[in-house]
């Protein structure tokens, strides 16, 4: 599915995504980048800056402190130089309280001046105030050794008695003969170097100090603390490497582990050196907090331009998605058009004064023109009208100018009927646009078909294309709905074939579909075109017939129908003869309603068969009545075998060569305790059709050998005893079964048991009737066909069956002598079962007549009345016993 338009926009959709976000992350990278770098940059500028002017404000500090102590120490060695001056000038005339008076003596908080023997003690009347000896002291014994001309600066002294120190400066005292005289000295408290500390210039943390190469710290300040006389390591301190200048450089101070840019100067002609260090952190402060904002505005920099990169990035992947839908979309849209089984075909509005006239074709699919069996080409630019001129008049042009009008969707299955368009019935859904109409135009035709097939085929028989029953009832509706309004008839025509069935079982299904074809043809050309034919199934015809009062015109018709039932029709080259019973209900006197009407004439109808076929019968009330009491027998006739109230009558069959009773059929009759005797004719059909037949031919087939038994065990002559089997019993599975028990049970020889089948149901299904045939032989039974030359017996087929006798019908008999055709046909059967070695028996002989002709053309066997009627077990007993026979004189 790779090449799926579907498939390939999704995969350029995420490329698409993957390079937008792509582009986005490597726009964001480069801008953090840059803002960070310039961030950094400035940073790092500001901070070198703000480094070298630190070392440098160190450097400058560093001098003017310099500057300082020099100008300090000049002081000091000045009050030094002028006491040497005036002692060694004046020896030991001189004092220093001359020069306090004279007002040449610095004040004695800041310099304590004093004047010492070589010995080192200091003479009370050399000073001015008591001075602990300077005796063993370094700076006496130094100018003792040397008269270098120096001043000596020693390192700090406490000042015993008090917490304390101070630095002695002191200068050598010579005789006039250059000899060691003493030395003159000034105390100084250290501090006094660093009273310049000015926090402004140097800061909380910054350091001035004054340090000797002898590695103490003479004294040193930082803010108000000061530490005097520590020792330290000098070149640590100072960074000084071989004595040189250390300037500015970032050194970490031993005292207190900070960080300070140290400038270190030596002094000239001394074994000090000034000492200032800027705190790294006061002086960088300003450049941290610069730098904290910078880092901040970097990152909210940086966050801006993530924020304004991901919404742009969004957007764009959004922009883009919607680009590649719209894309997609004309894709998918071009690509489903083109395959799609449905035509659409854009139409622009072609207005004139304001109203829509025609449409002009802007666009299809090839659906499209292939529906018009044409190219594309041939239709863009076309007008409507053009294309489709039969537009204008069907409705079809209204019914797009409407569209366009009212701004509504127009939705229509329709039949074809433009020969531009090549297709028989077709769809359209026609929607509104800009400036015309989008149609979409699909292709119905074979599903219309098969629409019209279903529906044709769930209203009509499929054998001879008539109304079924279903649209039988519907059009019978419609027919009572009209007559309500314009007050007329319908007359609802039941139509059931006579001898149809015979037709259908002897000759087969095939031969009875021709039959049933031919005669829905007579049917529908008979009747108008506004009437309805319709087949209910089986040989049943129904007929709707609307609108007449004129019952002789309508009877007219149907003795008309009648009469091209009876036509013949050919089957197979042979001529067959149908007759037909027509019932009739009419609306609105015998129901108003089409169920009521259907049933009514179903009624009609099966009283025209009783009353024996090939006739007319209309609805009545009686009929409805006796239709009651046939479904009273029914009812009854379920209770009848509990209730005991069958029995049987025996009619004997008597040989015409001998006049001897040698047999007797058995015939059932139903006592019932309200109705009294009832006639099998008119509850053997019934039975039949209920089924009940079945137990009540088991329980006939048992009382009739039961009773010939009793009668051969009583010593009457042994007879042949005819038991009739119904249609019904004869498909019974276990018939034979049954037979075989029944004979067992009763003791009968099956020798003496015959079984009388109608001529009718041996001619169905042959051969599976010849296997039971033959079943039922093996039994040891006789086999009669009963009603012979009623049905359309085979004759091809007749030798086949293992029968016995035929049995002439006596409709036959009845008319032996007053109808020559019937004469002919009792000869026949005669002679027919002779050819095949069966036995005829006459039945319903009613006269010496009818007995004489049949004796002359060689009957075997009679039953009738003229005999004995059939008689009940008792009276048939008698007779038996009687000894009666046919008379001599009817021989
Ligand atoms: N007009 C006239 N009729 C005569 C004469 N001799 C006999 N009959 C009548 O003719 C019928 C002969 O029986 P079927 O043809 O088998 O016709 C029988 C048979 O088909 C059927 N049937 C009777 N009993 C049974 C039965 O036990 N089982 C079955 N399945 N059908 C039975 O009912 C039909 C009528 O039976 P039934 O009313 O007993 O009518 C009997 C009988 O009473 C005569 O000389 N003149």
């Amino acid at each position: 599915m790779d090449h799926t338009p579907l498939f390939k926009s999704n995969r350029r959709r995420r490329l698409q995504m993957v390079r937008v976000i792509g582009t986005f992350l490597l726009v964001a990278l480069l801008g953090l980048a840059v803002i960070w770098f310039a961030t950094w940059h400035v940073v790092g500028l500001e901070e070198t800056s703000t480094r070298e002017a630190a070392a440098q404000s160190s450097r400058e500090l560093a001098e003017a402190y310099e500057a300082q102590v020099i100008r300090n120490l000049g002081a000091i060695d000045q009050t030094l130089r002028l006491v040497k001056y005036a002692r060694e000038l004046r020896g030991r005339a001189f004092t220093l309280s001359d020069l306090k008076l004279k007002g040449l003596l610095p004040p004695s908080l800041v310099f304590d001046v004093g004047i010492a023997s070589s010995d080192g003690t200091y003479r009370d009347e050399d000073n001015l105030s008591p001075h602990p000896s300077a005796a063993g002291k370094p700076w006496l014994e130094n100018h003792r050794a040397f008269d270098a001309g120096n001043m000596y600066i020693s390192r700090v002294q406490p000042v015993a008695g008090s917490d304390t120190s101070v630095m002695i400066f002191s200068r050598r005292l010579n005789t006039p003969s250059g000899d060691f005289d003493g030395i003159v000295t000034l105390a100084v408290d250290p501090s006094y170097f660093t009273s310049s500390y000015d926090k402004k210039r140097i800061g909380e943390q910054g350091v001035i100090g004054l340090l000797g190469q002898d590695g103490e710290f003479r004294v040193r300040r930082v803010a108000d603390a000061v530490a005097i006389g520590q020792p330290v390591n000098y070149r640590q301190v100072t960074g000084l490497q071989n004595a040189q200048y250390a300037s500015g450089a970032l050194l970490v101070s031993p005292w207190d582990g900070l960080r300070r840019y140290t400038t270190a100067l030596p002094l000239p002609n001394s074994p000090l050196a000034v000492l200032v260090g800027l705190s790294e952190t006061e002086q960088l402060s300003t450049v941290m907090q610069h730098r904290h904002s910078y880092f901040w505005q970097a990152a909210i920099a940086s966050a801006v331009l993530l924020i304004v990169l991901g919404v742009l990035a969004v957007l764009s992947i959004r922009l883009g998605n919607s680009e590649m839908q719209r894309h997609l979309l004309q894709e998918t849209y071009h690509a489903a058009s083109e395959a799609s089984v449905e035509a659409f075909y854009v139409l622009d509005a072609i207005e004139v004064d304001g109203k829509v006239t025609d449409f002009v074709m802007r666009d299809t699919n090839r659906r499209g023109f292939t529906l018009f069996g044409t190219q594309k080409e041939s239709l863009i630019g076309k007008r409507l009208l053009e294309l489709l001129p039969e537009a204008a008049q069907d409705g079809l042009l209204y019914d797009l100018i409407r569209v366009v009008e009212t701004g509504q969707t127009n939705e229509k299955e329709w039949r074809n009927q433009h020969p531009a368009i090549r297709a028989e019935w077709l769809y359209r859904e026609v929607v509104p646009v800009k400036g015309g109409i989008v149609a979409i135009v699909r292709d119905i035709s074979e599903r219309k078909k098969l629409e019209i097939q279903v529906q044709y085929q769930a209203t009509h028989d499929t054998l001879t294309g008539l109304a079924n029953r279903h649209l039988l009832n519907d059009r019978l509706q419609t027919a009572i709905a009209a007559a309500a309004r314009q007050r007329h008839a319908v007359w609802v025509v039941f139509v059931d074939l006579d001898r149809f069935k015979l037709i259908n079982d002897t000759l087969g299904h095939k031969a009875g579909d021709h039959v049933l074809t031919v005669i829905a043809d007579r049917l529908t050309a008979t009747v108008r075109e506004s009437d309805t034919v319709s087949r209910l199934g089986g040989d049943e015809f129904m007929l709707i017939l609307p609108g007449a009062h004129e019952r002789a015109l309508f009877t007219s018709l149907l003795q008309r129908i009648m009469g091209v039932i009876s036509q013949p029709v050919e089957v197979d080259e042979k001529e067959f003869f149908l007759g037909c019973s027509l019932g009739v209900a009419i609306y609105p006197q015998d129901g108003d309603n089409a169920a009521e009407l259907i049933e009514r004439a179903d009624i009609a109808m099966y009283q025209a068969k009783e009353s024996g076929r090939n006739n007319i019968q209309f609805f009545t009330q009686e009929m409805n009545q006796r239709l009651q009491e046939r479904l009273q027998i029914e009812s009854a006739l379920r209770l009848a075998i509990e209730q005991r109230e069958f029995l049987l009558h025996y009619q004997p069959k008597v040989d015409l060569r001998t006049g001897r009773i040698v047999g007797a059929e058995a015939l059932i009759r139903w006592q019932h305790p309200e109705m009294g005797m009832v006639s099998p004719a008119k509850f053997i059909s019934l039975a039949e059709e209920s089924g009940l037949i079945v137990p009540i031919g088991k329980w006939t087939l048992h009382e009739a050998c039961r009773q010939t038994k009793a009668w051969i065990d009583a010593g009457l002559p042994p007879l042949k005893m005819a038991v009739n089997l119904s249609a019904r019993q004869f498909r019974e599975p276990d018939l034979v079964q049954v037979i075989a028990d029944t004979l067992h049970h009763s003791g009968l020889p099956a020798g003496l048991l015959e079984i009388e089948l109608t001529e009718g149901m041996v001619m169905t299904d042959v051969n599976h009737v010849i296997k039971v045939l033959h079943e039922l032989k093996a039994l040891g039974l006789t086999i009669a066909i009963d009603d012979f030359g009623t049905g359309y017996s085979s004759l091809s087929y007749l030798h086949k069956f293992p029968i016995d006798v035929l049995k002439v019908d006596q409709s036959f008999v009845r008319d032996i002598q007053s109808q020559e055709d019937q004469s002919l046909i009792v000869q026949s059967v005669i002679s027919l079962a002779h050819s095949l070695k069966l036995r005829a028996i006459a039945e319903g002989v009613e006269t010496e007549a009818q007995l004489g002709y049949l004796r002359h053309h060689g009957c075997d066997e009679m039953q009738g009345y003229y005999f004995s009627r059939p008689l009940p077990a008792d009276a048939f007993q008698a007779l038996l016993a009687s000894g009666k026979t046919l008379t001599p004189t009817s021989t």
